[in-house]
Order: C-alpha cells, then structure tokens, then sequence
C-alpha cells in the first residue's frame, strides 16, 4: 500500500521533543486514546493521542444561534480537526527508545496498525501476564512479571474494578507458579477456587480464616477453609500486647501484661494468662479488666496449633487471608504474623521463590504516619522487599489517605476511574510516570477500562481489562433486583388471595 493512502494527518504549527500536533481530515474515524505513527529517518516514532479539537473561523464563538443555524442549514463548513498526541518513544526491537528527532510541519502522520502495537504491547510468554486488550482494537495488552519487582498499585475509587483487575493479575501470576498472598479484608477474593461457571478453578487457591471470622460469608459459601489459629502459648508478650491492642504509648499497660508474665507459673495458655491477671493488684486489674474481657471474647482463636509460614507460604500456592469482620486492630495483627514470618524466611533465603503480597484497602493498614507494626512492615517491604523478592500489589480507593512513601515505592500504577480530586492529587504525586494528560481521562474512565504505567508496560495504555475466569466475591449488590423481590413480599402479604391461603394452611379447611 502507498504511503499516502494510509497517512490520516500532516504534522502542523509548533511541535516539541514530547508533543506534536497534526490536522486530520473531516471525515477521519481517528479517536482520542489511539495510537500514530512518524517515519523520522526510517524509524518509526510512536505517538497517542491525548486529545483532539475541532475548530471553525467561520461558525466562531462569538456568533448567535440564528447565524450558526444558517450556516449549518446551507452545509458550509471550515472545521479544522487538531490531534495532539505525546511522543512515546521510537520502536527498537520491540521496544520503545527515547526518540529525539525534530518533529516538522508538513510531515505525513499514520495510524499505528494492529501489528505495529501488538508487537509493543506483549512481552515473550514467560514473562507475560495476559490482563486485557486496547479498548477500541484486538490488540492484546500484557504486563511485563518482571515489571513487578519494584511494587504495583491499584488505584481507583470504589466500584471501578480494582479487585477485578487484582483478580486478574492473581490468575495469571498462578499460572506461571507464583506464591501469593493476599490480605482480604472484605471477602472479596474467598470464592477464586471455583471458575466462573462454578467449577473447580485451582488446586494452588486456600482461603485462611479465624474462627472469629463473622464475615459476610459463611463457611459453607465459601467451602473448603483453613482455620488460622493460635496457641497462646506460641505467643511473646508482645503478641499478646499487639492482640490486646496496647500501643507503645501505654506505659502502663504495658507493665501489667509484662507483669502477668512474670507471675504466670502454669501451661502459660489464656487460662493461666487470665487467672494470674485476677491475682494482681485491685488497682491494676481494674485497669487492665476491659482489655481481658476483649481476649475472653475472641478465646475461640486460641487453639492447639499456631498457623505457620508453612501453612500459607509455597511455590505455585495462593493464600487468602479472610479478615472480613474483624476488628482493624485484630486485621493488623493477624496482618502482621503473616507479613513479618514471610520478611524473616525470605530475608534468610529460606524460602527462595518470589512472593507477590496483594494489600486490599491497604489505605486502613498503612495510613500516613502510623507507627502500627503492620504500616512499619509494609514500609519496610515498600523500602527494601523487592531486594528479598516480596514484591507488594497495594490496593486502595483512598490513595490520598495511604502513606505516601508507600504509595511512591511502587514503581507501577493500574489506575481505574478516580473522580475525587484529591485523591487525583495524591496520584499525581506518587509517581512520575502520570502524566498531566492522563489525569485527564480518569473520571471519564469506564468500569474495568484502566490506565497502565511504569515498569510492567512498555508504553502508557489506557486497557479494557479482560474478563475473569474465576468467581467474584464482593461484587456490587444487585439493588434493582432486590427491591423487585421486596415489592413482591410486600405484594403477597397484602393480597387478599395470599391471607386466604395461608388461614387455610393454618386454620384446615372451614
Ligand atoms: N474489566 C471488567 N469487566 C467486566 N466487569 C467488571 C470489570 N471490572 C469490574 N467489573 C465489575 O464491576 C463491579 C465492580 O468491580 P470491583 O468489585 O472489582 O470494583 P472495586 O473497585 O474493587 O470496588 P470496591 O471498592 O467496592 O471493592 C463488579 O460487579 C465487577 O464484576
């Protein structure tokens, strides 16, 4: 095929080394979001379109509606059509390099063919993880695994699909033997053993849960579960302060449960721990009484067996960590065990594989600030993980309220609709792969269509996430649906036929 029967626009006006701009036809179908191409010396040099104008001399703003509408009535038009696109970068082997070409006036523009991208797009199958397509083509995206050693972060407000998106990734990284963790606050991941047709999905999948656990699933809903339990006498006495929730400030707390333990003379289980607390000073009972009513209420975790590392942590395994209806406090303590085990095996080389840490909401486990334990592990994964091979994927709505530090560790972003300003603001800041120009298109993001950046990506894309193969926990609630059933109960209670029947039911036939 000729150039010029391919090319869509001319490069014109003022152009810089990120940013050209071209006129295209009247007629062109070119949208917002897709990709161009330039021959600049025989390369080729990629741009994506930000954004498109159209203007008129003719019909300008300072006319009326009677004038306008008499122009558009006779069919003259002097609209100019104006793409600007960014510069990506030049192709190279697949990749993309920095291009420092000038770009001039009167240059042919073309679109960027199936091939072209595709090509940009994959990565070679060991290393790719297959997550969606570009919204308007076929072309398949897929991140680069190795992409993730440097922390990713799925950020977008509530109902734009983050846990989808995690989901996805989860998969994937399943099929290419990885050990995962998952930290659930909210159930959302405890269905992924059966597949969307409600067949078995993964032997790898195990969801873990307290026997505090009055999440919004039952065992039965969710089927097979493992129990995360605690012997209590597997635990340090500042387990039992971090249980407790005794915070480094309570001096005086904490001399009581230091006090306990000097004084424990029996099995050193909860009994023990309960009763020698009763022998202690009024005064000091007094002040720790609320807190031994906490640990009476939630006894039924503390068992015969401690959970261990072993339990949760293998290649090819993936390890849901229920937290739903637990108190934070609790969440970040059992948060904690687990992350903290997970650094010491991997910090002495115990367990050799790499490990992908998935944080959902992790804004409640590491706000700004916090000196919690579990906010000091995270930062500390964020900081110097990816040295050991624990890679974290955060997940949050709130990237505004999550610890910045955190949040700019993660050397990629998988961005859905954020509307919030600012939490906008605080995704801008956290990394300098967000462009001015991609902020732009976040609100008008739909459900499951994200904007992809950093290290797993060759190049920013905005991606129609693909769908999943297992089964969602924690979708949204089915309102419509619901209120019909409930306007059918309200219905039959009222029915005069439906009183008959049920006296009839009570009273016999009379
Ligand atoms: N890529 C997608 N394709 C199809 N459906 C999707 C996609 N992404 C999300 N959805 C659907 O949109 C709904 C919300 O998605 P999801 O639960 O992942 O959002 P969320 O951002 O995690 O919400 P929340 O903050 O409430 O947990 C779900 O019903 C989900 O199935």
């Amino acid at each position: 095929m000729q150039e010029s029967e391919l090319k869509i626009g001319y490069i014109i006006g003022e152009n810089t080394s990120g940013r050209f701009q071209f006129v295209i036809s009247d007629d062109s179908n070119i949208k917002k979001w897709e990709y161009v191409y330039l021959k600049i010396k025989n390369e080729i040099v990629i741009g994506r379109i930000e954004e498109i104008k159209s203007k008129s001399e003719l019909m300008n703003d300072g006319m009326d509606y009677q004038s306008i509408d008499k122009y558009a009535k006779t069919g003259m038009n002097d609209f100019v059509n104006i793409c600007i696109s960014t510069i990506l970068g030049k192709l190279k082997d697949g990749y993309l390099a920095q291009s420092r070409e000038i770009i001039k006036p009167g240059m042919p523009v073309y679109p960027a063919s199936d091939e072209i991208l595709q090509k940009v797009f994959s990565f070679n199958t060991e290393e790719s993880l297959n997550i969606g397509s570009l919204p308007d083509n076929n072309v398949n995206v897929s991140l680069n695994v190795n992409g993730l050693r440097r922390h990713l972060a799925i950020l977008a407000q509530t109902g734009a699909g983050k846990s989808h998106t995690a989901s996805v990734i989860m998969e994937e990284l399943l099929k290419k033997g990885a050990s995962i963790i998952v930290l659930d606050p909210h159930a959302d991941y405890v269905f992924m053993k059966k597949g969307v047709d409600g067949k078995f999905y993964s032997e790898g999948i195990s969801v873990f849960r307290t026997p505090l656990s009055t999440g919004r699933y039952t065992n039965n809903d969710v089927g097979i579960i493992n129990n995360f339990t605690i012997r209590f006498s597997d635990l340090t006495p500042d387990d039992v302060k971090g249980i407790m929730d005794i915070k480094e400030g309570y001096t005086n707390l904490i001399s009581i449960v230091d006090d306990i333990y000097k004084k424990m003379k029996g099995k050193k289980d909860l009994n023990d721990f309960l009763e020698t607390a009763e022998s202690l000073p009024a005064e000091d009972y007094k002040k720790i009484k609320g807190r031994l009513t906490f640990l009476k209420k939630i006894k039924d975790i503390f068992q015969d067996y401690t959970t261990g590392i072993n339990d949760y942590l293998g290649p090819g395994k993936m390890s849901v960590m229920d937290l739903s209806g637990m108190d934070q406090f609790l969440a970040n303590y059992f948060s904690y065990r687990v992350l903290s085990s997970i650094y010491d095996v991997k910090l002495s080389s115990e367990f050799k594989y790499p490990v992908f840490v998935f944080i959902e909401e992790a804004h409640n486990f590491v706000p700004p600030r916090s000196n919690s334990n579990i906010a000091k592990m995270i930062k500390k994964i964020a900081g110097e993980g990816r040295k050991f091979g624990i890679f974290l994927v955060v997940i949050t709505q709130r990237p505004g309220k999550i610890d910045a530090d955190v949040l700019s560790q993660c050397n990629s972003q998988i961005i859905l609709r954020v509307t919030n300003p600012s939490d906008q603001n605080a995704i801008l800041e956290s990394s300098e792969n967000i462009t001015g120009y991609l902020m732009e298109d976040l609100p008008s993001l739909d459900t499951g269509e994200a904007i992809i950046v950093g290290e797993i990506v060759k190049m920013p894309a905005v991606v129609k996430i693909r769908n999943r193969e297992t089964m969602a926990g924690g979708s949204d609630i089915d309102v419509i649906a619901l209120l019909r059933e409930a306007r059918e109960e309200v219905r039959k209670k009222n029915d005069p036929s439906e009183i008959r029947k049920k006296t009839k039911d009570l009273l016999g036939e009379f």
